[in-house]
C-alpha cells in the first residue's frame, strides 16, 4: 500500500480510484465494512484510495497513532493512503472538489454518520451534492449498529475511559491496543517481585479508567505473552501522572527501548490507594491468582508438567 502525504494540493494521477473517506480514528467496525464496501464495488482496474485527515482527533484521546491507521489500511486491503496533513480550514466541499480535480475518482464511499467538524451536520451529504455536480457517484453506507448503539469512534472512547474493554472490542472488532516503547523507571517493580514494563511514547492515545486490566503483550520479535496492566495514577507510590505499565506473566528478560504492542482485554478492578507497600504486593498476588484463573494458565502448566514427566 502506497502513503501519500498530502500538505497543500493532492498530486495529480489519472489512476481510476474508488475513494473511501472518513476520519478512520481505531478504524473500528463500521470503518472495515467501508473498505470491505470499496473492494466489492471497485472494478479490476479500479484502485481503493482511502482519504483522511490529520489533526482531527485531539491529543490524548485518540483510539489510534498514525502508523495504527496505516497497518489498518493495509491489512484491509486498501492500495493508497492520502493523508491530507493541512485540511482543518478548508470546507469539506473544498476537500472533495479538490480531489475530484486531482484525481481520476470513480465513486466515493462514505458512512452516512461522517462529521467534519464539531458541528451536528450530516456532511455525507455535502459529499453526496458535490458527486451529483461533478457526475461521481456515491455510496452512503447506513451507520453500522450493536444493540442498537452507533458504531462512532466517540462512543467508544467513552467506553475505554469508563473501562469498558469488552463493550470497546465489540465495536473495533479486534481488542482496544496500544504500541509504544518500553521505558525506564524507578526499578521498584522488580523490588517488590512485580517488574513491570512502563509504556513510553503513548501520549496521544486516550487515557483508560484508571485500575487494572487483564491483556496481552506482542513483542517485537512475534512473541506474546498474558499480562496484568495497571493504567492509572498509582496512588500508593504517590505517583502524579497516567501511567501504562505491565507485569507480563511467566517472562523474564529485558525490554528497554523494544517496541510492544499492549491489547486490553478486560477491567478487573479500580486502582487502589494502600497504605502501604506490603498490602499493595498482597493485592498484586492476588489479581495474579485471578488472572491466571481466567486464563486457565495454572491448569495448563500443571499438564504440561505432567506430561514432561
Ligand atoms: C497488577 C498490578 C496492580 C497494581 N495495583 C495498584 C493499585 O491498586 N494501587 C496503586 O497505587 N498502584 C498499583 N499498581 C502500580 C504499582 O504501584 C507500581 O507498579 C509499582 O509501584 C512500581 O511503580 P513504578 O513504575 O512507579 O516504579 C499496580 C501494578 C500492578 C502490576
Ligand atoms: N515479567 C516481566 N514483566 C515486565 N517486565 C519485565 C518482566 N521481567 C523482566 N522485565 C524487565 O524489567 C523491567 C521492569 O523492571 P522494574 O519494574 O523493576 O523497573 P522499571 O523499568 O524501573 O519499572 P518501574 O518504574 O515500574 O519500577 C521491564 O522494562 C523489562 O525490561
Amino acid at each position: 500500500m502506497d502513503t501519500i502525504e498530502v500538505t497543500s494540493a493532492i498530486p495529480q494521477s489519472s489512476d481510476p480510484v474508488v475513494l473511501v473517506i472518513g476520519k478512520w480514528d481505531g478504524f473500528h467496525k463500521g470503518h472495515q465494512q467501508l473498505v470491505d464496501k470499496a473492494k466489492q464495488l471497485a472494478s479490476y482496474e479500479e484502485r481503493v484510495s482511502v482519504l483522511g485527515f490529520a489533526g482531527h482527533s485531539r491529543p490524548g484521546c485518540a483510539l489510534s497513532s498514525y502508523e495504527d491507521r496505516i497497518h489498518a489500511f493495509k491489512s484491509a486491503g486498501a492500495d493508497r493512503y492520502y493523508h491530507m496533513n493541512s485540511s482543518e480550514n478548508q470546507t469539506i466541499e473544498e476537500v472533495i472538489e479538490n480531489s475530484i480535480r486531482s484525481l481520476n475518482i470513480k465513486r466515493m464511499i462514505i458512512s452516512e454518520d461522517f462529521h467534519w467538524d464539531e458541528t451536528d451536520m450530516k456532511h455525507s451529504e455535502a459529499v453526496e451534492e458535490a458527486g451529483r455536480k461533478n457526475d461521481v457517484p456515491v455510496t452512503v453506507l447506513p451507520s453500522a449498529t450493536i444493540h442498537g448503539l452507533t458504531i462512532q469512534s466517540s462512543t467508544i472512547r467513552t467506553l475505554i475511559s469508563k473501562g469498558h474493554m469488552e463493550a470497546a472490542q465489540s465495536m473495533l472488532g479486534r481488542p482496544f491496543e496500544i504500541t509504544g516503547i518500553v521505558e525506564k523507571g524507578e526499578q521498584l517493580g522488580r523490588q517488590l517481585g512485580f517488574p513491570t514494563l512502563n509504556m513510553g511514547d503513548i501520549q496521544d492515545y486516550v487515557e483508560l479508567r484508571p485500575g487494572v486490566y487483564l491483556g496481552i503483550v506482542d513483542l517485537s520479535d512475534d512473541s506474546s505473552y498474558y499480562t496484568l496492566v495497571s493504567a492509572g495514577y498509582r496512588p500508593t507510590v504517590n505517583g502524579d501522572s497516567y501511567k501504562v505499565e505491565a507485569y507480563l506473566l511467566d517472562f523474564s528478560g529485558d525490554l528497554y527501548g523494544r517496541q510492544v504492542t499492549l491489547k486490553f482485554f478486560r477491567h478487573l478492578r479500580d486502582e487502589v490507594n494502600f497504605e502501604g507497600l506490603d498490602a499493595l504486593v498482597e493485592q498484586m498476588k492476588m489479581d495474579e491468582l485471578e488472572a491466571r484463573k481466567i486464563l486457565g494458565i495454572t491448569d495448563t502448566l500443571e499438564k504440561e508438567k505432567s506430561n514432561m514427566g
